[in-house]
């Protein structure tokens, strides 16, 4: 019997009524309907398809110019744990900045969404990349780009060994002898170091998935470390198939440094599909959705990923040459470095680069049949550039009903992804193995309680 080929991983990004900026101005969408009813939909629709995940991003401040824009009301784990009750099979990522919160919090809050959802939790570990959010965290500045993720790591050493805190039988519910936990499987994690100082062990005893599948999002050089590091999925902004690859290789190769295998951790760079019957109907929707766009919104946008306000320029030139260098930023540094290559490789005016960026925000957009889409993901995931895709549907819930209902069954005709969910949890749907609770050196916790 033949092994079963590799399979395309699929997690569907949501976005409140979609990734394109203007699609909240368009008539498939219902920008009133910010509902949890609204999100049970969306999580249900992408269950239908068997996607292996669904995430929410977060920021930590109004991260947009709401007058043009808002998208979505909802606190991820909140919503997330809404969410587990309403479906059985799908993953669910949500967004945690390691810049302005406690391991302890976090580690705790994934635990608990992991157990009510009998083991589908994700974290989707962010350093936060807007000056905005130090100031609702008691602080002036923001932490500089490399420091912060220094904190990431030392954040996740402690959230690792909080998780591990509890050995997986350490509750016993001994009625005879009256004892509840086995003590001696529940160890302090005594850790003391540059950013945290922590006790443990957690107050939750280990989760399905022991741990919660752990994902990263950044692509600058300290970013692509910590990935190799600790990342098991990648989420990631790549323009072109070369670029693709490149990262590929590249996370994988630094991940073998660690002592990890390149199987260890899967890279899902993101595509905004837009599909239509013919190609020439997927290009009309897409010009219907760019015909609304409101400059003002995406040049308040671009003047933050490139670092300078471009109110001032002429919307028919090009970016001005004297732009900050990739060292200047302090926000997010590969999405920089994407955007400012894509306008120059390209020759893009201001206002051909707004409409470039607004359906995806620098995630690639594949506009097209559903078997052209199919052809690009499998091309793509053929050629040591993907595990699999960060689908980012432009407007919701149309474009992922399209992408489930079309693209997804051309992918499964061709053995490339699965047609029933074979795994319960999260990590088995990626095909990462659950975590042992490594056993903690030091006292187990009753030493010290009376008895
Ligand atoms: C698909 C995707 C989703 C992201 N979601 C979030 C998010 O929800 N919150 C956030 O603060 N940053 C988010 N980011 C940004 C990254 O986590 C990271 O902070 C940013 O890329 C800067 O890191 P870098 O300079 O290492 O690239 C996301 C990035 C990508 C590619």
């Amino acid at each position: 019997m033949s092994a079963q080929p590799r399979q395309i991983h699929l997690n569907a990004f949501l976005m409140h009524v979609g990734h394109h900026e203007a699609a909240w101005r368009h008539p498939a969408t219902n920008p009133e309907n910010d509902s949890v009813d609204h999100y049970v939909g969306l999580a249900q629709l992408a269950e239908r398809g068997k996607l292996d995940s669904i995430f929410l991003a977060d920021g930590l401040a109004l991260w947009n110019n709401v007058r043009y824009n808002f998208s979505g009301r909802f606190e991820p784990l909140t919503l997330l744990s809404a969410l587990a009750m309403a479906t059985s099979r799908i993953g669910l990522i949500a967004t945690v900045s390691t810049t302005y919160n406690e391991p302890f919090h976090v580690a705790r809050k994934f635990a608990s969404v992991d157990h009510l959802s009998r083991g589908r939790a994700g974290w989707n570990i962010v350093t936060s990349s807007q000056e905005g959010e130090a100031r609702n965290f008691s602080q002036e500045k923001h932490l500089d780009h490399h420091s912060r993720y220094q904190r990431a790591a030392e954040f996740l050493d402690v959230t690792r060994a909080l998780w591990d805190s509890w050995q997986d039988d350490a509750l016993v519910y001994d009625r005879n002898s009256g004892v509840y936990a086995e003590t001696d499987l529940i160890r302090p994690v005594n850790h003391t170091g540059q950013h945290f100082s922590v006790a443990g062990p957690l107050n939750v005893p280990r989760s399905p998935q022991g741990h919660p599948l752990l994902v990263q999002a950044g692509s600058s050089e300290d970013g692509r470390e910590f990935a190799a590091r600790y990342a098991e999925a990648v989420f990631t902004a790549q323009q072109t198939l070369a670029d693709g690859q490149a990262f590929y290789a590249d996370v994988k190769n630094r991940a073998g440094h660690h002592g990890r295998s390149p199987e260890e951790i899967k890279i899902l760079p993101g595509i905004a599909p837009i599909l239509g019957g013919t190609e020439a109907e997927a290009k009309r929707r897409e010009a219907e959705l760019n015909d609304l766009i409101v400059p003002e919104y995406g040049l308040s946008q671009l003047s933050k990923m490139v670092g300078i306000d471009l109110f001032d320029h002429p919307l028919d030139g090009p970016l001005p040459a004297d732009l900050p260098t990739v060292d200047d930023i302090n926000g997010n540094k590969s999405r920089f470095s994407l955007v400012i290559e894509l306008a120059r490789r390209e020759r893009l005016t201001i206002r051909q680069l707004l409409t470039r960026l607004a359906a995806g925000r620098g995630h690639r957009v594949f506009t097209g049949t559903p078997e052209q889409v199919a052809d690009q993901l499998e091309l793509w995931f053929t050629s040591g550039a993907a595990d699999g895709f960060n689908v980012m549907p432009p407007y919701l819930p149309g474009a992922l009903t399209d992408f489930v209902d079309q693209v997804v069954p051309i992918l499964q005709q061709r053995g490339l992804f699965r047609t029933e969910y074979e795994g319960r949890t999260l990590r088995e749907h990626y095909g990462l193995a659950r975590p042992s609770a490594r056993p903690v050196a030091g006292t187990a916790v009753r030493a010290g309680v009376p008895r």
